[in-house]
């Protein structure tokens, strides 16, 4: 099976900064992953590796079977990886449907169009021609996933999406992911909420020190991880 996302020993920096050191990460089709550790370990700029955004010097990364010697931020979304990034970034002077057009720029094809992600979120429908930062919190992070999915991909990595958001829209998150989820699309969910990581997510790959250090099936582990959240994640 080719994996949608492979890292293999990806070492990278922010300038001289050295932050990720021979990084292995893989997510393959369909799979719940939750990438989990503490702040600043460098789950963010995993992602930011991935987009160009911090720069890749040695390891490999792939996208299916295409290879990614020097990442740029159009490329992931092209073969089907797309970010919802921390702190949602929507467009300021974009209505709530002209926010969701954007995620189709790649042209990609697939079961995603605008009344699918109306379907997923009516909330959106309602608020269609609102400005889309006029949303609340938890509404905007419905429009960044909804964006996410108008490019029809087959993976989403989602960096703490539920960053800020009350107990209530968290329970509507999970259950959205894991619908997201079940019609095929992959997901890693990089999460500091334990008790979100447990409802989503199959496997966690924790990191610490800018590597990955230990991973494993969520089930076998429930217990031990939501008692990380309580004593070492906060
Ligand atoms: N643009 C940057 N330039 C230099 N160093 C950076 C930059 N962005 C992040 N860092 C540093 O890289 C390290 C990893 O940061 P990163 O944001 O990837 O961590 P994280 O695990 O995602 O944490 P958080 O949960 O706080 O987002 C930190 O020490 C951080 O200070």
């Amino acid at each position: 099976m080719t994996a949608l996302l492979k890292l293999d020993k990806v070492n990278a920096f922010y300038g001289a900064a050295h932050i990720l050191y021979d990084l292995d990460l893989t997510v393959n089709a369909g799979e719940r992953v939750a990438l989990i550790g503490r702040n600043g370990v460098g789950k963010t700029t995993v992602v930011n590796t991935i987009l160009g955004l911090a720069t890749l010097r040695g390891g490999q990364i792939h996208l299916g079977a295409y290879a990614l010697p020097k990442p740029r931020t159009y490329m992931a979304a092209q073969h089907g990886v797309v970010v919802v990034p921390q702190g949602r970034r929507i467009v300021a002077n974009l209505s709530v449907e002209e926010n969701l057009l954007l995620g189709a720029a790649t042209g990609r094809k697939g079961p995603w169009t605008v009344p699918q992600i109306y379907k997923l979120f009516p909330i959106l429908q309602e608020r269609a021609h609102t400005p889309g930062t006029a949303l609340s919190g938890g509404q905007q992070q419905m429009l960044a996933v909804g964006r996410a999915l108008m490019a029809n991909p087959s993976l989403i990595l989602l960096d703490e999406p539920t960053e800020g958001l009350a107990p209530v829209i968290v329970d509507q998150l999970a259950e959205i992911f894991n619908k997201v989820a079940d019609q095929g699309t992959a997901l890693l969910l990089i999460e500091q909420n334990m008790s979100l990581v447990v409802r989503v997510a199959h496997r966690y790959c924790a990191m610490a020190k800018g590597a990955v250090v230990a991973q494993g099936a969520v089930e076998n582990t429930r217990e031990s991880l939501l008692n990380l959240e309580n004593h070492v994640m906060v």
